[in-house]
Parts: C-alpha cells; structure tokens; sequence
C-alpha cells in the first residue's frame, strides 16, 4: 500500500503521486498499482512522477469529458503508446489527423445499425457453427481454454464480416495469436514511452515477429481482393472501393492498415471482454439463472437470429455490467496540444493524459459498491442516473469505438448459441487475477468445461 500520506484530501483537485512510492509497484504488479492510485486519487487528477515520464490521471467522469469531448481537439492522439502502436496499425483508423478521418468516413457505414442488421443472419449462422465446433472439441477434451475459444469464435465472426470469408481458419488462429501477442509484449512501450524506439526493451522482438506474421496473412488477401473485387460488403471491400483524404483509392498499404487496425481493436478487446463475463457469471449463479430464463423464453431451442437480438434485454443488461467492472480498456492516452485547465487544474502543453474507463468505473462516488457485480444497475431508465459517462467501456467523443453496436450485437448472439444449448462451467473456486497488457485480460489461461443442458 501507498503511505498513508499520500491519501488525498476529498477537495483536493491535484494529487501528485511521488516515483518512490509509485514506481516499485508498478513494475511489480502494473494494474494492482493502477487501482490503488485510483482508490487514492479518488475522482482527483494525479499527477504520477515516473522519472522522465509525468502523466496525468483523469477519472472523474466530468474531467473525462473534458478531455474526450469538450476539448478535445486540445488532446489529440500521440505519444505514448500510440507511436510504438503505429508500427502494426499504421496511420489510419487507428491513427489521427486528415488520415484518420478518411478512414473513419469510410468505414462508418459497415459498421452504421442498418449494415449490421443486414448481415444479422449471416453472423449468427457463423456463431452457431462456430459453437457447434467448441461442443466438438469440448467432447474430446477434458477443459478448454476459454480465452483461446472466445478468440476463435470471435475471429469467425470477423473473418465474415472483414474479408467475407477469405481467411483460412487455421490463418485466423495464427492471426489471433500474433495479435494477442504483439498486445502483450507491449506493455513496457507503453508504461516507458521516452525510450526511444532504437533503444531495445523486452517484448520488442515478440511484437516484430507478430507485425510480421500479420503481414504474411493480411497482405495477400487484401492483393487478392484488388485483383477478384467481389462488390460485397465486407469491410475490405468498402475499403477497396473507399477514397483517402486527398480523394485518391485507397493504397494497398492504407487498406492493410485500417484493416489490421479494426483486427487490433475488434478481435482481442471481444475475445477478452467474453473471457469476462463468463468468469463473472461463475462467481453470481443468481444472474446466471436468470439469464438462462431469458435464452429460454426468448430463444428456446430456435437458432438465435435477428428477432431475438433486441429482445434480450436481462443480456445486454448484463454484457454492460460485465464491461464495467471488467473493463477491457485501462488507459486510453492522449496529449495535450497547448495549455489548458481541467477544473482548475492546468495542464501544460505536451502532458500525457490518461483516461482510465477502469477506474472510472471503479470510482465509488460514481457507483455504489463497485466491486459488486450487479447488472441492474443497466436496468431501464438507471442510466438517468449518473453522468452519461460514467460508464465508457467504449471510449467517447470523436474516437469512440466504432464496433461497439457490433460487439453488442455478437455478444448476444454468442451468449444465445452457447447457453441454448450449454452451461459453460468456469471453477468459482479458481481465483482469475487481471492483468494489464493493452487490454486488462486474466492473468493467466481460464479453464472451463460445457456441461449439456
Ligand atoms: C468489448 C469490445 C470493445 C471494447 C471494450 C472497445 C473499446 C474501445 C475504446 C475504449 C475505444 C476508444 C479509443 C480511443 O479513444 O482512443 C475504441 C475505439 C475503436 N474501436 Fe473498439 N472496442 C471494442 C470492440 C470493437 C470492435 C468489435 C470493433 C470493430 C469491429 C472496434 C473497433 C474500434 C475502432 C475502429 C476504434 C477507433 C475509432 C476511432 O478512433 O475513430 N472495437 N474501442
């Protein structure tokens, strides 16, 4: 624990964080660290003094907005992690500036409510067959690895709704792991961004081997894409046919660009954000009975489809939740272009800020008790009560996901096409620590079991 002097007062607006007391800790246990600043900064900017590299910590949701909405052609995206990021997403969506907003024209209609309710059907007949593979290897095989299965099925859906089916299974599986990895192996980047990229750090040679295999995968199906157009609606299609910003086709390096960056953001934040939520239905087998009811009167022994989707409200009242206290994202960073003042506090120009959807969702004058998982606080008409970014799993402001009615809509078909059929089995007994990488994913594998209904 911090020392005690180091608590905050209530009013106090800026709390600085001393390297002494922060930075042992965060080498030992990053996100540990992360929520114990958190519960001690309670809602205050923190300043965090890690030697060369002083960031400031927003969490408070009106400080949030801030700096994602109201002033944030103050704070763009650079610095930090984003530099290092670059090299496997390029420029592009994932990016910021003229490039960016070319790439966010483009692909907004795939992923606009009626596009994705056109491709409802497809999606869910993938999701079922997708399931149905897991009941076969869950026939043979003792346990599973669940964050292993939540990324295959996930990578599934992906592949129809990116490349139309192109990719390979067994290149999908490939493309998992390299992705799962290269978000791994880059959380020294992230925690040291004054290092300069010509200097080596651990994780940087895993993080090349996964550019590269990304590469081998991607980069052919985008040429053969260019060369056999199909007109279709996937998003490597779109992009094909979309302009950049100087009103030019998109090159084949900037379609392979927002493609892997949609892959980074869509594939691994999905996979892990289901890994959750069934570690959270283990440990509260009250909301996973009432869950079950809804499958049953909503779904029954159908196959899950587009007229189920909106009826499964207990479902998205609990995939919400499930993003709150297990929030996928723990830092989203920006810098600040010029000075500027948040709530009394400035900001010099070229600070990095953090906002942290972890810990604002952990902020207890924000929730009561939230540590408990409890999906009705999603429950109609709840949301009136809180500060309409209180709750962020999906960022806000101009860069807010862009797949985030798309995960809502993949997650319940997920969750139908399992439950109808099985209880996935996690062991509550089983403690699952969280670790932080680019995403706050378990500590370790999670094994679980389908037990038949
Ligand atoms: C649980 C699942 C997901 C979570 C928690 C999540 C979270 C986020 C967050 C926090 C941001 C904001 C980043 C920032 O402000 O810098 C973001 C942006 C983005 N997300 Fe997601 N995301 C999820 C799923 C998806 C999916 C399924 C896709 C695509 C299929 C996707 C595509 C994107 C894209 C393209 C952006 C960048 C938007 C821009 O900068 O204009 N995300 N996501």
């Amino acid at each position: 624990m911090l020392d005690s002097t180091e608590i905050p007062a209530r009013e106090s607006r800026l709390v600085t964080f001393p390297f002494h007391r922060i930075v042992p800790r965060l080498l030992r246990d990053p996100l540990a660290a992360f929520e114990d600043i958190g519960r001690r900064a309670d809602g205050s900017i923190a300043r965090l003094d890690l030697g060369p590299f002083r960031p400031y910590l927003v969490t408070r949701p009106e400080h949030v907005q801030h700096v994602l909405r109201d002033n944030a052609a103050n704070y763009p995206r650079r610095g930090m992690m984003w530099e290092p990021f670059s090299r496997l997403v390029g420029d592009g969506i994932a990016g910021e500036g003229e490039a960016w907003a070319a790439s966010r024209a483009t692909l907004q209609p795939a992923f606009a409510g009626r596009h994705i309710t056109a491709l409802l059907d497809e999606m869910a007949a993938t999701v079922d067959e997708a399931v149905a593979d897991l009941a076969g290897r869950a026939a043979r095989q003792q346990t599973l690895d669940l964050g292993l299965e939540m990324t295959r099925i996930v990578q599934r859906v992906l592949n129809l709704v990116f490349f139309g089916g192109r990719i390979r299974l067994e290149d999908a599986d490939r493309l998992g792991t390299a992705v799962s990895t290269a978000m791994m192996s880059f959380l020294w980047r992230m925690m040291m961004p004054f290092v300069p990229l010509t200097v080596p750090m651990p994780g940087d040679r895993a993080f090349r081997r996964s550019t590269r295999t990304v590469e081998e995968i991607l980069g052919p199906i985008v040429a053969e894409a260019r060369r056999s157009p199909t007109g279709g609606g996937d998003v490597v299609s779109l992009l094909l046919r979309g302009t950049g910003a100087d009103g030019a086709p998109l090159s084949d390096r900037q379609v392979r660009d927002d493609i892997v960056g949609l892959w980074v953001a869509g594939s691994e934040s999905t996979a892990v954000a289901l890994t959750w939520l069934w570690v959270n239905l283990a440990a509260r087998p009250d909301v996973a009975d009432r869950l079950y009811r809804e499958i049953d009167e909503v779904v029954g022994t159908d196959a899950p489809g587009r007229d189920h989707v909106r009826q499964l409200r207990y479902t998205t009242m609990v995939l919400n939740e499930s993003l709150r206290i297990h929030s996928v994202g723990w830092v989203v960073p920006r810098t600040s272009a010029a000075e500027d003042v948040i709530d009394g506090v400035p900001m010099p120009a070229g600070a990095t800020v953090l906002v942290s959807p972890y810990l604002t969702h952990r902020l207890p004058a924000v929730w009561e008790d939230p540590l408990t998982f409890d999906p009705e606080r999603f429950a109609p008409g709840r949301a009136r009560e809180r500060h309409p970014l209180a709750h962020l799993p999906f960022g806000a402001g101009v860069h807010e996901c862009l797949g985030q009615h798309f995960f809502m809509v993949e997650a319940a078909l997920i969750v139908a096409a399992v439950l109808r059929r099985f209880r996935p089995v996690v062991d509550p007994a089983v403690p699952v620590r969280a670790q932080a990488s680019l995403t706050v994913r378990p500590a370790r594998p999670v094994s679980f079991t389908l037990r038949p209904r």
